[in-house]
């Protein structure tokens, strides 16, 4: 029986402006994956985790994502999943985004590379709407393509790879859950002309600023006046934690994905470190629990490993 091993990073959806349509991978944290083929027909799960996720392959997004890509395929193999997570779903770190994109691309080296990225992508965005409702990709293409991706269209899909000048990522998660589904639920579905005029101008800068290295514009773009005034009420100590980071030095940041984790974008490590310290500050003194990362960008993406027997 052959077997891969796949680390399947972490990934920032959204990168403040650009929701739905950003996105970057981290280094750390990622989940670990053991996908092995065989000849017996169906898949089974097992979860080497703390997080009671269901193991019933049609409501566990990396099952249904294997089956969207299974339905593809002439022959019928069978997959045994082991997963071990380290992303808490419900983080806004995209959790179910690592399962799907994970499963996908382990399962497509065990098959020979027979399918395209966009491929994978596809597949995998059917465990996203499993997990959120609807299909997006800002998760699942940084964990596949690696580094920063620009979803321009879902239908058909049209994923742009984007270059950016060496950056610190500092995260803190909130130990409070906030499920993607809800968290899209509280957002208007109208958008005033002014409010889209200023976001697409920020979305555009912040793309510029990172084709171009310019990390000025890259700070003066990441501003959201759409989907942060909304979701940010769900997170306690946000306006506090975003102030402080870049007072101390950060180029900017914001709801990492649909929240509750909060990210900050940094030139330098030693300005990282000090924001990790101010989210520390603040959340030591809400008595929630919560857990802080200091990280790089994930150029790589999910990461394979071929296991010999
Ligand atoms: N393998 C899996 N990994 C993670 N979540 C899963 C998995 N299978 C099913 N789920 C369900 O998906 C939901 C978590 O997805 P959700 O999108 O809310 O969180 P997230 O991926 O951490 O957040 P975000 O997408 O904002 O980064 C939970 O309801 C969880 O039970
Ligand atoms: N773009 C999605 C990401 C969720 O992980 C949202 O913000 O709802």
């Amino acid at each position: 029986m052959s077997s891969v091993t796949v680390h399947a990073p972490a990934t920032i959806a959204n990168l403040v402006c650009g929701f739905d349509v950003l996105g970057l991978a981290l280094n750390d944290p990622y989940d670990v994956m053991k996908l092995s083929i065989s000849e017996t027909p169906g898949i089974r799960i097992q979860h080497n985790d703390v997080y009671n996720l269901p193991t019933i392959p049609e409501q566990n997004v990396a099952g249904v994502s294997l089956l969207e890509m299974m339905q593809e395929l002439d022959s019928h193999y069978g997959f045994d999943l082991v997963i071990e997570k380290h992303i808490k779903p419900g983080s806004g770190l995209g959790s179910s985004a690592a399962s799907a994109a994970g499963v996908v691309v382990a399962a497509n080296h065990l098959l020979g590379n027979i399918f395209s990225k966009e491929d994978l992508v596809r597949f995998a965005m059917a465990g996203e709407k499993l997990a959120s409702g609807v299909k997006h990709a800002d998760n699942i293409s940084p964990g596949i393509y690696g580094g920063i991706t620009l979803i321009r269209s879902i239908f058909p899909l049209d994923i742009v790879s984007l270059t950016a000048p060496p950056m610190y990522v500092a995260v803190v998660h909130p130990q409070i859950e906030v499920k993607t589904s809800d968290a899209r639920e509280i957002l208007r579905k109208e958008v005033l002309l002014k409010d889209a005029i200023k976001q697409w101008g920020n979305i555009a800068g912040l793309v510029a600023g990172f084709m171009k290295n310019d990390y000025g514009l890259i700070s003066r773009s990441l501003e959201d006046v759409i989907i942060e005034p909304v979701r940010s009420m769900l997170i306690p100590g946000f306006d506090d934690v975003k102030k402080k980071s870049v007072d101390a030095g950060a180029l900017g940041g914001g709801i990492s994905g649909s929240g509750p984790s909060i990210f900050m974008l940094c030139e330098e490590k030693n300005t990282a470190l000090k924001v990790e310290k101010i989210m520390k500050d603040i959340y030591d003194n809400t008595g929630l629990k919560y857990h802080t990362y200091v990280t790089t960008i994930n150029n790589e993406g999910i990461k394979v490993e071929v296991n010999n027997h």
